[in-house]
């Protein structure tokens, strides 16, 4: 059975823009995993420490693989594209965050489904509305347009030279 999942990419160091692309082509690669749908890229204010400004994005993905199984490959795609961990919430070439599986909740020591944080950050939420504006929180059991007049978006700019 196909499951529907929601992504956040991320990257605020090294060549951003084409890291986030690649990041998405990697994905069509793997057996079981499709992309379905993609936002526009955003240019965003960071979050947390000082650090250069984030493009940031979402993208619908279509999948038969487990939900532990596809952060494994997103994972892989963070170290396949130079990721190197650094201090919480600092900066990286790549950032890759499953947000929504379907309508589960998932918590275990090593993924917990939603995203704990996507209902406060403007950088998740406005490319998500774009894509998936109608998408329940199984948790606050608000649509995500829903979440998303609730904060404050002017951090986030979107990109209109790209995609
Ligand atoms: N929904 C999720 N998506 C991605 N990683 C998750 C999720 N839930 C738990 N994790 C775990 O978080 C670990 C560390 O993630 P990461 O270093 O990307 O955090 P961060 O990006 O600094 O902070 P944040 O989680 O706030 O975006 C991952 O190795 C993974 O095991
Ligand atoms: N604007 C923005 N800020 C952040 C981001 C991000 O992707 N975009 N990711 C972080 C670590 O998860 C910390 N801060």
């Amino acid at each position: 059975m196909d499951s529907n999942v929601a992504i956040g990419l991320g990257s605020n160091l090294g060549l951003s823009g084409q890291t986030v692309e690649t990041a998405l082509e990697l994905l069509e690669g793997y057996e079981g995993i499709r992309v379905k749908k993609r936002s526009h890229w955003y240019r965003t204010i960071p979050v947390g420490p000082p650090q250069p400004d984030y493009i940031n994005g979402c993208a619908i993905l279509e999948v038969t693989v487990s939900p532990q199984s596809l952060l494994e490959t997103l994972l892989e795609i963070e170290k396949t594209l130079g990721r190197v961990r650094g201090e919480r919430w600092g900066p990286r070439t790549l950032d890759l965050d499953l947000l929504l599986f379907d309508d589960l909740i998932l918590n275990t020591p090593t993924l917990e489904i939603p995203h704990p944080r996507m209902r406060d950050r403007a950088f998740v939420l406005v490319p998500l509305a774009e894509i998936a504006p109608e998408w329940i929180d199984p948790i606050s059991k608000k649509a995500i347009a829903q979440l998303l007049e609730t904060i404050d978006q002017s951090g986030v700019q979107k990109l209109t030279l790209t995609n």
